[in-house]
């Protein structure tokens, strides 16, 4: 993507990764942790002209000992994880002097990022849900969250759900990312519609990992879950007393599309 100098004079000192196609703004910023929370309106990193070129802006505010990592919605909504940022907060922060192992999120325990060889992972711990939930002419779901909530749906060929009209529903009743799964020959295909984007992403890491937890929950067994932007390792590390889950993608996938940062 090739923006016009207008607005990498507006990125300052942040840049945009695509990450399996889904389009992050990190921003390096030294702010405190009240203020951060409260930074929604740096979302308008992800708008230019009325249109949106990234979905999501991920802050990385550095600490004594680790970093503090926060993420907006293009619409300004707080998420505590946005799996695909932390990939990229990887690729960021591997190559300064700061340790890319001690990205911290709010509220929730410290995620364990790895850059080895030739792919990044992260390992978290995630909530399953157990109570079904109907919307409109879904099979009844259940909401896990892996450091962001998705309704995740089993469905015979995700390529032929109307995902912009069932998301939106999703998202305005029940406040959560929707994301569906088929299988095919033996293959997890994956969609997310999210929530605070208001449209489907190219491919959603936090998606990724509430498929495979769906899919241990089914038996189902694979190890690849594939979006429309790229591909997915998942290996559930324990199922008790919540799963554990390592996620990875292949570097190749994460790439800097955007530099803001200018010489002083
Ligand atoms: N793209 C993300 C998830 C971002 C947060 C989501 N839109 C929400 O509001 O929960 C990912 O890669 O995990």
């Amino acid at each position: 993507m090739i923006l016009n100098n207008d607005y990498v004079d507006k990125l300052q000192c942040s840049e945009i990764y695509s990450i399996c196609g889904n389009r992050i703004v990190m921003y390096q910023v030294e702010m405190t942790d009240r203020d951060l929370r409260r930074a929604s309106h740096l979302s308008n990193l992800c708008w230019f002209h009325g249109q949106r070129i990234a979905d999501g802006v991920a802050c990385l505010s550095p600490r004594k000992n680790y970093t503090r990592f926060c993420f907006f919605n293009p619409d300004g909504s707080f998420e505590l994880v946005c799996g695909n940022a932390l990939f990229a907060a990887t690729a960021l922060l591997s190559n300064s002097s700061v340790n890319p192992l001690k990205i911290y999120p709010f509220d929730i325990p410290p995620l364990e990022l790895s850059d080895e060889k030739d792919r990044y992972t992260i390992t978290t711990p995630v909530s399953i849900g157990y109570q079904p939930i109907l919307v409109e002419s879904l099979p009844p779901s259940v909401i896990h969250n892996t450091g962001s909530p998705h309704l995740v749906v089993q469905v015979d060929n995700v390529a032929s759900v109307n995902l912009p009209k069932l998301g939106a529903t999703v998202t305005y009743q029940l406040e959560v990312n929707l994301t569906i799964f088929s299988i095919c020959n033996g293959k997890i295909l994956a969609r997310t519609y999210e929530r605070g984007v208001e449209a489907e992403t190219d491919a959603c890491g936090t998606g990724a990992m509430a498929v495979a937890v769906e899919t241990n929950i089914r038996s189902i067994n694979s190890s690849s879950i594939i979006y429309p932007g790229g591909i997915y390792e998942v290996k559930i590390l324990k199922t008790f007393p919540q799963p554990v889950i390592a996620l990875s993608v292949d570097k190749a996938y994460v790439e800097l599309i955007e530099n803001g940062t200018r010489p002083n």
